[in-house]
This record gives structure tokens, C-alpha cells and sequence, in this order.
């Protein structure tokens, strides 16, 4: 997701003022030779395997990494470490806390074109985008070393000069499992609440894009966590069982599809640890006809198309008011044919590769249904060749802008996950609302309006965890982030977070003589 123009703003004047450690890797040329693993404050070989996996650059069809899926050995280990960092850092104080995740912030920041070429080269996303990710991830961290700092309980007088307290205390080791579409960012906003409560973690990232958590597990070590705080154990659904069935482990919060959520909260009920699913979506975005139009399109778009249209809270079933349906869907489809597509790496291009070769046929197979369907393609929704012959092999599609849909529609009522834009007209709000909230997703939705009653009486009976007005895909970290319905439960970012990555001690005290009932 987006960052607000001020802080964009800022960043590249930082960047400049910065040597750039990137300047060898580009698109073709990056391969990944250390160890993948990170365990007690250093990269490591893991201690036994569950299979091995092959990451990939999108961008070429190049394999950049061949590495090892953790075994249940690696993932006990992983958790030993964590717990015995736990027992340190849960006994420092949130001020002491604070400072070394503040410290951890800016080293992202320092390193900000590093970790963002590295997310770019493993995720096909655009610099662009990615140095944005990586913005908001040093964000997040700030935001929790402030609250690790403010973090405290309650004191409650009670009779007789009795009273009670409560104190906010860790979980102890937290699990974060990962989705691949923000690498980096989803291992920030999952461990930056969960160390600055007090906790440990260990984290496995997608086996797609493996690399960048690893950077993450580096930073907070230099910024002076204590060895074990943070690891990273690799691997697919093998690996994440081993993590969610230890008995050693508090806490799973997980990003990721529905039905692997389903799996995460049955091995979680088994052992009563609570979880926070970040699951999928099929958001609606409704334009109403008194919307500012230069807008209502830019968020359509934004809603649409950022990440390769790999984004969990895409408004992909966008609504649009009779009267003006035709003029917004020329004006959709004019700055969608625009989107420059091509090598990740260079600074104009804002649409790069999707993350895999069967993730593209799988977009494009929905287009194929659509269109069997009776929806209508504008523009795109087919494999794109860019010039460049290093790209030949990269797993490239042009965006679509699909009209003539109707609810019933596949393309309308599943999650696609990629490029893919479905236009549908309505009469009445009324009408609108209704259509909007079926479906068992409930993740985000937005509206454009003018009318200020309107806009937020529509958000208020949309059943959405987050909503947006006149614009989409903005994601300030102060704000908390989650679904309704299927797309899951508990929220990351903002104040409540901190309630999801702790757990609450009453304590009584007793000033007087017990009042005995025997
Ligand atoms: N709501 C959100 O915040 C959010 C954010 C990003 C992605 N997503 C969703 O994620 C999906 C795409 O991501 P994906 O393809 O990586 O999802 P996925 O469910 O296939 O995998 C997510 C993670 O779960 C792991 N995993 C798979 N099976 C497992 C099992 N049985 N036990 C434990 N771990 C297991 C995977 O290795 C991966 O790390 C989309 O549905 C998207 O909407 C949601
Ligand atoms: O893709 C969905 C939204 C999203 C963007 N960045 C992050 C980070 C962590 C998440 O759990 C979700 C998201």
C-alpha cells in the first residue's frame, strides 16, 4: 500500500544525500549466497530440511536462490533461541525498548534503496513502489518503539484503601507467517508490535521471496536486540506447521489466503493461541456520480493496479453510478493503457512482473472465464513482452479493465489477485450497499463522493475492516488494518495492535483483613 505525499516528499531527498550500496545489482545479475536462515543473531545453515525451494526473479524467470526448507530440528531451535532472548528483552524496560527500535528504524531508512532493490529484484514490484514499502515499514517501527515507551496498565481504587492493578504483559515467543506480496513490509508490521510489547519472534516469510526478512533479522540485531529476538526459519506449509504446532510458541499472527487461514486457526485452536489473520479480499470501491471524477478515476487505479494488482484490499469490484459510468470508464481505460510496465529496477516504470509463472496463467485464466462469461476486456489482460531480451522470460501481463460484468461473474466474485479491474454500474445507494456487501470477503471497500452525509453513512453499513473516503490504498501506520467476515480478525497497525501482541495481569491487593466466608 501508499504512504501520504509529505513523507514521500521526503525520502528521496534523503536518498540522495546517502552512497548508494546498490549500484551493482540490477535486473539479470543478483544471486543470493548467503545462508537464508537466521537464528540466535546470525545467519545460519539450517539444522535439518524439509524439502528445498527455488526463489525466483520475476522480472527474468531467473532462479536467484536455491535454499533449504526448515525442518522441525531448525524450528525447534529457532524457538529455543527466541524464548531465551525473551526472558532479556521482555525485562527492559519500554523506554529501553523504544530506543532500540527507533535505532532499528534508522537503519531501514539508512538502508532504505538496499532492502527496496532487494524486494524489487524478489517481488517484481517497481522501485518505486518498493522504496515506498520500505518507508512505511521504518514508519511502523516508530510508531512502536513510541507506544513501547507509553505502554502501562491501570491503577483502580477499591474499598477500605483496597486497590488493583493491571500491567500490559508480553506473550512470549510470537510466530509471523508471511504472504509474498510486501516481503518486508508484512515482517515489520507483524514483529515491530510484537518486540516493542516485549515479546520474541520468529518469522517465515513466503518461499517465494525469502530474502528480505533477512535484512530485517540484520537491523535489529545492529540496532542491539538481544541474539535470538528475531529469526527466520524458510520453507512452505510444512515449515508453518511446525511453527504453529509448538507447544513453546504464544501467538500466531498470519497474512495470507483464506483457506491456509483456515489451517493456521485449526492448529492454533489446538493448543488455545490466539491468532491474527490477515486474510484475502474482493473489496468494492463505489463511485457515486457527484464524485470528483479526476479522483474517483486516480483511486480506481490506485485501487487497482499497485503491486501488479497483487494487493489483498484491491477495490477490484468497482461500482460506478449509471450517469457517469461511461465517461469514468474512458477515462479508466486511457490511464491504465499508460501504465509504464517493464524492468522493476528503472525509475519510470510503475508496473512490473507478477510473482510466478503459474500466479500469471492463473490471472489470465480468469480473464478467459471472464470474457467466456460475457464481460468485456477494455484493455489488457494479456501476457505483455517487454523489448528488452533479459525480460523475455519474465512473467509480465498488461492490465485489464474488464466491463459488461455482472455479480454472479467469477471475475467478480473471486479473489484474482492480480491486474485485473472489474467495472459493474448501479442505480441506487441503496442497491449499491446491498451488492457490495455480498460477499463472504469483507476486508476494505471505498467510496467517492462529494456528499459528506452520504460518504460516511455508506461507510458505516459497508462491512469492512477498513474504509476508505475519496481515495484508496493509503496505509497511515497509526491506523489499525483488518478484515470482517472471511478476510480474518485482529488488526495490524495502530493502538489496538498492542492489545493482539499482549495479554493483561489483574493484580489485587488487599489492605485490610480478609473477610473469610468460612
Ligand atoms: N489481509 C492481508 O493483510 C493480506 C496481505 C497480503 C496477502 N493477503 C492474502 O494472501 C494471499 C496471497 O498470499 P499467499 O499466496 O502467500 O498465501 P498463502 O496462504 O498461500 O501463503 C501464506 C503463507 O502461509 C504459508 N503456509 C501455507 N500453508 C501453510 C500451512 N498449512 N501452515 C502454515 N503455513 C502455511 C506459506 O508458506 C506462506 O508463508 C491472498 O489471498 C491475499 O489476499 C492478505
Ligand atoms: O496486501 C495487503 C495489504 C498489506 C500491505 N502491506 C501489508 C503488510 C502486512 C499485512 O498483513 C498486510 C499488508
Amino acid at each position: 500500500m501508499f504512504l501520504r505525499a509529505g513523507l514521500a516528499a521526503l525520502s528521496p531527498l534523503l536518498r540522495s544525500l546517502r552512497p548508494s550500496p546498490v549500484a551493482a545489482m540490477s535486473t539479470g545479475n543478483f544471486v543470493v549466497s548467503q545462508p537464508l536462515n537466521y537464528r540466535g543473531g546470525a545467519r545460519v545453515e539450517p539444522a535439518d530440511a524439509s524439502g528445498t525451494e527455488k526463489a525466483f526473479e520475476p522480472a527474468t524467470g531467473r532462479v536467484i536462490a536455491t535454499f533449504t526448507c526448515s525442518g522441525e530440528k531448525e524450528v525447534n531451535l529457532a524457538v529455543q533461541n527466541a524464548k531465551a532472548a525473551f526472558k532479556i528483552w521482555s525485562q527492559k524496560s519500554g523506554m529501553e525498548r523504544c530506543r532500540i527500535l527507533l535505532e532499528a528504524a534508522r537503519i531501514i531508512r539508512e538502508r532504505e534503496d538496499e532492502i527496496a532493490t532487494m524486494e524489487c529484484i524478489n517481488n517484481g514490484k517497481s522501485i518505486f513502489e518498493a522504496r515506498l514499502d520500505i518507508d512505511i515499514s521504518w514508519q511502523c517501527l516508530e510508531y512502536y518503539a513510541g507506544l513501547a515507551a507509553s505502554m502501562a496498565g491501570e491503577h483502580i481504587q477499591l474499598p477500605g484503601g483496597s486497590f488493583g492493578y493491571t500491567r500490559r504483559e508480553p506473550l512470549g515467543v510470537c510466530v509471523g507467517i508471511g504472504a509474498w506480496n510486501y516481503p518486508f513490509q508484512i515482517a515489520s508490521w507483524k514483529s515491530a508490535p510484537a518486540l516493542a510489547c516485549g515479546n520474541a519472534m520468529v518469522f517465515k516469510p513466503s518461499p517465494f521471496t525469502p530474502v528480505s526478512a533477512l535484512l530485517l533479522a540484520e537491523i535489529y540485531t545492529e540496532a542491539g536486540v538481544p541474539p535470538g529476538l528475531f529469526n527466520v526459519v524458510q520453507g512452505g506449509a510444512a515449515t508453518g506447521q511446525f511453527l504453529c504446532q509448538h507447544p513453546d510458541v504464544a501467538k500466531v499472527s498470519f497474512t495470507g489466503s483464506v483457506p491456509t487461514g483456515m489451517k493456521i486457526m485449526e492448529m492454533s485452536a489446538k493448543g488455545i493461541k490466539p491468532v491474527t489473520l490477515e486474510l484475502g479480499g474482493k473489496s468494492p470501491l463505489i463511485i457515486f456520480s457527484d464524485c470528483d471524477m479526476n479522483n474517483a478515476v486516480k483511486g480506481a487505479l490506485m485501487a487497482n493496479f499497485l503491486t501488479q494488482g497483487q494487493v489483498c484490499c484491491n477495490g477490484t469490484r468497482v461500482f460506478v453510478q449509471k450517469e457517469i459510468l461511461d465517461k469514468f470508464t474512458e477515462e479508466v481505460v486511457k490511464q491504465t493503457q499508460r501504465i509504464k510496465i517493464g524492468d522493476p529496477l528503472l525509475e519510470d516504470t510503475r508496473m512490473g512482473p507478477l510473482i510466478n509463472r503459474p500466479h500469471l496463467e492463473r490471472v489470465l485464466g480468469f480473464v478467459k472465464v471472464a470474457k467466456e462469461q460475457g464481460a468485456k476486456v477494455l484493455c489488457g489482460g494479456d501476457i505483455y513482452v517487454p523489448e528488452d531480451p533479459k525480460l523475455k522470460d519474465g512473467y509480465y501481463m498488461r492490465p485489464c479493465v474488464l466491463t459488461n460484468c455482472r455479480d454472479d461473474m467469477t471475475c467478480v466474485k473471486e479473489e484474482i489477485f492480480g491486474p485485473v479491474m472489474s467495472i459493474l454500474s448501479f442505480d441506487t445507494e441503496a442497491e449499491v450497499l446491498e451488492r457490495a456487501n455480498d460477499t463472504t470477503f469483507g476486508l476494505a471497500a471505498g467510496v467517492f463522493t462529494r456528499d459528506i452525509q452520504r460518504a460516511h453513512r455508506v461507510v458505516a453499513e459497508l462491512q469492512a475492516g477498513t474504509c476508505f473516503i475519496n481515495n484508496y490504498n493509503v496505509s497511515p501506520v497509526e491506523l489499525p488494518f483488518g478484515g470482517y467476515k472471511k478476510s480474518g480478525f485482529g488488526r495490524e497497525n495502530g493502538r489496538v495492535t498492542i492489545e493482539y501482541y499482549s495479554q493483561l495481569k489483574t493484580v489485587c491487593v488487599e489492605m485490610g483483613d480478609v473477610e473469610s466466608a468460612f
